[in-house]
């Protein structure tokens, strides 16, 4: 198996619902996202994704939550944009992307601050 893992970034505003803490009040952060790519085999180049693809789609991805209000986008008004929901959000969209037969996103983590991060991934592949 192989797997390749590339970190990105966006920063955005948010304000968590149904939470008792200085969370429930509006606040920044500047996100660290890393993304897992795995698969067995790799291609002519001996490559299992580009880097690259892999971190223009996540750029592509991570433009609409870039300086925006989570709380305001329609992935997020049914549900809090908590670290675990935005690495949700990304695995999806990173998945109908980047996904074939040979390869697969394996979880995206979404880091909110330097010590604190979520992850997301499932099972079902
Ligand atoms: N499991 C999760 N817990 C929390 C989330 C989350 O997304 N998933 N989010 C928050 C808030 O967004 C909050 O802004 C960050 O909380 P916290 O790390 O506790 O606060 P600080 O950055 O100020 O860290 P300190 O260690 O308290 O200084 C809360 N929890
Ligand atoms: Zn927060």
């Amino acid at each position: 198996m192989y797997e390749v893992k590339i970190i990105s970034e966006f920063s955005a505003a948010h304000h968590l619902r149904h939470f008792r803490g200085k969370c429930e009040n509006l606040h920044g952060h500047n996100w660290k996202v890393e993304v897992v790519v795995r698969g067995s085999c790799l291609d002519e180049s001996g490559m299992l994704i580009d880097f690259g693809v892999v971190k223009q789609i996540t750029r592509e991805i991570l433009g609409g939550l870039d300086h925006r209000y989570l709380n305001d986008l329609p992935a997020f008004k049914e549900r809090n944009p908590s670290s675990e929901n935005i690495a949700e959000h990304l695995f999806e969209g990173l998945s109908e992307r980047i996904n074939n037969d040979h390869r697969w996103v394996y979880c995206v983590s979404a880091w909110e601050s330097k010590d604190a991060c979520a992850t997301y991934w499932n099972d079902r592949r």
